[in-house]
């Protein structure tokens, strides 16, 4: 399903903190979007959700096929939420439940939007864990989120916003956290879902070595606005923007 940001102006206060943000996200394509800290890139993942903070004013349309997120209800929202559109944060330590069975927080997430039985669920939460990677999915699904490695918590994180069977994936600096050994697997595993599932991946990241690894298409965001927008190919070899040109610029010794 294909999800469109047109006109997003997100303001707290009287800041005006995204100033009319375009993107558009297809299934079975990687979006990234890539700019410096504070341009925006999170509150834009975080509109979508309908979790801007609290006070955040949004105007414009997020449409999700047919439907307006922006004009939703909080009930509405709270459906797509989790359902169809699911997100995949930085650091996995803080989206799980440290107390909570791995298992336990996959089965929830489905008996709760799914109306799963708890053997049902517990089938898929295994078959998930398997869709990850996550060896011994079966005897793995008993133990807790500090019994895996980084890398190992964020493809649990990955497992648990797939749970529902998402339409779209708005992924959140999701290598950042982790030790660079083990980022490559991460980013393949979620190429790999993406064209497996169809999803419509929007891949937050300000590192544009991520970008070029996996992403179809790319957007730069300079202080609340996409200045560049285009094939990864095109924006990471031949940009148009001084300010993308600046970003592949400042690239240690590598481009893309
Ligand atoms: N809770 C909040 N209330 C008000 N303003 C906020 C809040 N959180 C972030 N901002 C402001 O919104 C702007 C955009 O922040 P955002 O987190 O979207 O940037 P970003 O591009 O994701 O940066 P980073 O790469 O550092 O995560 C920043 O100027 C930030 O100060």
């Amino acid at each position: 399903m294909t999800l469109t940001i047109s006109g997003l102006k997100v303001a707290v206060g009287d800041r005006e903190i995204l100033r009319g943000v375009d993107l558009d996200l297809q299934p079975g394509r990687v979006h990234g979007l890539a700019g410096e800290s504070g341009s925006g890139k999170t509150m834009t993942g975080l509109a979508v959700l309908g979790l801007l903070p609290h006070g955040a004013k949004a105007t414009g349309r997020i449409t999700l096929g047919e439907r307006d997120l922006l004009g939703m209800s909080a009930k509405e929202l709270n459906k797509i939420r989790g359902g169809e559109v699911a997100m995949v944060f930085q650091d996995p330590a803080t989206s799980m439940h440290p107390m909570l069975t791995i298992g336990r927080q996959l089965t929830e997430h489905m008996r709760h939007h799914l109306g799963l039985g708890r053997k049902e669920a517990r089938a898929r939460a295994i078959e998930l864990l398997g869709q990850v990677r996550i060896p011994g999915a079966a005897s793995a699904i008993d133990r807790y989120p500090h019994q895996f490695s980084g890398g190992m918590r964020q493809r649990i994180a990955i497992a648990i916003a797939l749970a529902c069977s998402p339409k779209v994936l708005i992924a959140d600096e999701p290598t950042t956290a982790l030790d660079v050994t083990v980022q490559a697997g991460v980013l393949r595993l979620l190429r790999g879902l993406c064209d497996d599932l169809g999803l419509a991946v929007l891949l937050v990241t300000h590192d544009l070595g991520v970008m070029s690894a996996v992403a179809d298409e790319v957007s730069v965001m300079k202080e609340g606005l996409v200045v560049e927008t285009g094939p990864r190919g095109r924006v990471l070899r031949d940009p148009e923007h001084p300010y993308t040109r600046a970003l592949l610029d400042s690239l240690p010794g590598e481009k893309a």
